[in-house]
């Protein structure tokens, strides 16, 4: 039974990481259990809702023509050898059976023991033949899989990773993107098996053409006999994709939260403050009861899929009986001679074999293009949420910003985050954005910058709408210091060009370092500029949060764009640090726009302006001294930061 919340987790586990998670009274309540998450049925569609057998057979040529297509994207000499091999595969084995019949005919035919012996001998060198050129065809064709296979599954991923970076900021926002995302992760690691998949069904299909047409030809009474002794194997293993499907269906929210929580909670970076505030048993907890909840899910699939499995088999063993009884008739009312029943047995062993793997090959590569659909599916939304907007270029310099009464709603809230803001910045200015949390002014900086497009109104740069404009080369006109910035575990210096360096030399890299006071901490790093900045990996070390700080209004000031965005950009450095930012800030003014975001009421002195925001709106404008002297809620914050 799944915990309710505000009843006990009822399983053993559950109860022993209760008890080390909270056992301070009798009365502390136990740890909530993880939020329930649904993804069928919300934001996507289970694509075997409604889809028969007939449904699922019909889709094996198109999956195999789009896996055909894939593989001769990636690899054309390998999809060729793949191909050949395949063929070559089917040839030999027919060319085994209709010997083996050859040599079946001299064994069981008259003379002597030596003579039928010997007139079957030119009859078995082409079976081990053939049988040796299908072994060496069949070892090609693992080969050209090995070949195909990585570069497929990598360019799957890189597609994944490009379509997710290339989204409008909003769609991340967006109910069901995360889990359909998550789907398409699981495409990805599924591309792998595509071709092996594939290469085993159309080799089995060839080997079963082989064997049917031979046995089709000794009698054609067995072809549709051995049909029926493998339909029923065929139909289970098509109905047990469906049910791992539905069940994996069913686990994508979870998965996809688990995931999340998994690499937060194993992050060195979060190790303190899981440990500090004593979180560690409740994480322990939270991820088993996460789990235990996705195996009870999977675990119930179990007894559907062995009723499955040991109807369609004994299905299956009672046709192969009838198969059996079929050849049995024929040879003993003499209507196939001995000699062809022996080679039949043989034929008929050889088709099963083949019709059998066609069957779990079929299935196989139904059950992996499920997942190949999901993939295609975030794709294509992906796709359809990547920027449309004009391609107008913005020029190098900016002299105005101008924003006319936007609006922007994100996806899901009521309230708009920004209600109607009009405001004119020039360039030479700094705008300091000040506010209550939650007043808007982290969304004003991404509707200026072009992350989002407002829902009304516009944000015109030198008069060019951003809706307009080509976001590549808006973005490239602007440096962004963000409230939450990443530590990417990259190179000193590619932390700082992140990745985009103006010039051959280290010259303006080390500029930006002294800029914000980081050279002897670099000059003390084993690779000064080269060095790793990731102290879980191997040679990597570490800085502290206010050095990273540092760094990353560095790479700000490095990039010297006509705009300028600092949100919160002192909040973890000593006075030294911020002095230093903040000369650097009015030192570059002059050449661009700039606005800083702050809660810090003192840092907005060097201002220009300040703009008071509150509920999405603009509630007071003008220099420190005009607003202290006005009395309003800006005069209200500084004397409530002053009363201590
Ligand atoms: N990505 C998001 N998705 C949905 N709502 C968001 C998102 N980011 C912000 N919001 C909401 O928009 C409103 C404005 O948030 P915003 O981050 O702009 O405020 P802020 O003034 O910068 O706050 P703070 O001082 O805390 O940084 C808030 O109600 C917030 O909950």
């Amino acid at each position: 039974m799944p915990n309710r919340p505000g009843t006990a987790p009822t399983s053993r586990r559950d109860q022993v990481t209760v008890t080390a998670a909270s056992t301070k009274t009798p009365d502390t309540p136990p740890p909530p259990p993880p939020a329930t998450i649904s993804f069928e049925g919300k934001f996507g569609k289970n694509p075997l809702e409604g889809a028969g057998f007939g449904a699922m057979c019909r889709r094996l040529p198109s999956v195999l023509a789009h896996t055909a297509r894939k593989a001769w994207a990636v690899d054309r000499a390998g999809s060729v050898l793949l191909l050949v091999c395949q063929v070559l595969t089917g040839v030999a084995a027919a060319v085994v059976l209709a010997s083996t019949a050859r040599a079946m005919t001299h064994v069981l035919g008259g003379g002597t023991v030596s003579e039928r012996l010997h007139g079957a001998v030119p009859a078995l060198i082409m079976v081990t033949l053939a049988a040796g050129a299908g072994r060496v065809c069949s070892l090609l064709s693992s080969y050209a899989d090995g070949r195909i296979t990585p570069l497929l599954t990598t360019e799957a991923d890189v597609a994944l990773v490009s379509a997710v970076l290339r989204v409008e900021s909003s769609a991340y926002g967006r109910d069901g993107f995360a889990d359909q995302q998550e789907a398409a992760e699981i495409g990805v690691t599924r591309t792998r098996l595509m071709v092996q998949d594939a290469q085993r069904f159309m080799s089995a299909l060839i080997r079963m053409i082989a064997a049917g047409g031979v046995v089709t030809a000794l009698h054609p009474l067995m072809l549709p006999v051995l049909l029926l002794a493998v339909l029923p194997a065929g139909v289970g293993a098509v109905l047990s994709a469906r049910v791992d499907y539905r069940t994996h269906f069913l686990n994508l929210g979870d998965r996809n939260v688990r995931a999340m929580m998994r690499s937060w909670a194993t992050h060195s970076r979060f190790g303190d403050e899981i440990r500090a505030n004593g979180m560690t048993g409740y994480q322990i907890y939270w991820y088993q009861a996460l789990s235990d909840r996705i195996d009870r899910r999977t675990l119930e699939a179990a007894p559907q899929m062995l009723r499955i499995q040991s109807s369609t088999s004994a299905l299956g063993g009672f046709f192969l009986m009838c198969t059996w009884a079929t050849l049995a008739g024929l040879a003993v009312t003499g209507r196939i001679a001995l000699p062809v029943a022996a080679t039949a047995v043989v034929a008929v062993q050889t088709a099963l074999a083949a019709l059998s793997q066609v069957v779990i090959n079929g299935a196989a590569l139904f059950h992996t293009s499920l997942y190949l659909a999901d993939m295609r599916a975030f794709l294509d939304l992906a796709r359809e949420r990547a920027p449309k907007r004009g391609e107008l270029t913005i020029p190098e310099r900016i002299d105005e910003i101008r924003i006319e009464e936007a609006v922007y709603h994100y996806p899901g809230k009521e309230d708009p985050a920004v209600a109607g803001v009009s405001l004119t910045l020039r360039r030479g200015e700094i705008l300091a954005v000040v506010g209550a949390n939650g007043s808007g002014k982290s969304t004003l900086t991404r509707l200026i910058t072009g992350i989002v497009l407002a829902d009304k109104g516009r944000v015109l740069w030198d008069g060019v709408d951003l809706a307009d404009a080509d976001p590549d080369c808006v973005w490239s006109r602007t440096s962004l210091v963000p409230q939450n910035f990443a530590c990417w575990p990259l190179r000193a210096r590619e932390n700082i060009t992140l990745g985009q360096p103006r010039t051959q030399d280290d010259e303006p890299v080390w500029d930006a370092v002294d800029a914000v006071g980081m050279r002897e901490e670099i000059e003390r790093l084993p690779r000064r500029l080269d060095t790793l900045l990731a102290r879980e990996l191997f040679g990597g070390a570490e800085l502290s949060g206010g050095q990273w700080q540092r760094l990353v209004c560095g790479r700000a000031l490095y990039r010297q764009t006509p705009l300028m965005i600092l949100d919160e950009p002192t909040s973890q450095m000593d006075a030294r640090g911020e002095h230093a930012i903040f000369t650097q800030i009015k030192r570059l003014a002059p050449r661009c726009v700039t606005i800083v975001v702050t809660h810090q009421l003192e840092n907005t002195r060097l201002a220009d302006r300040i703009l008071v925001m509150d509920k999405g709106r603009v509630v007071e404008q003008g220099t420190y001294d005009d607003l202290v002297g006005a009395g309003g809620q800006f005069a209200d914050l500084v004397a409530l930061a002053k009363d201590r």
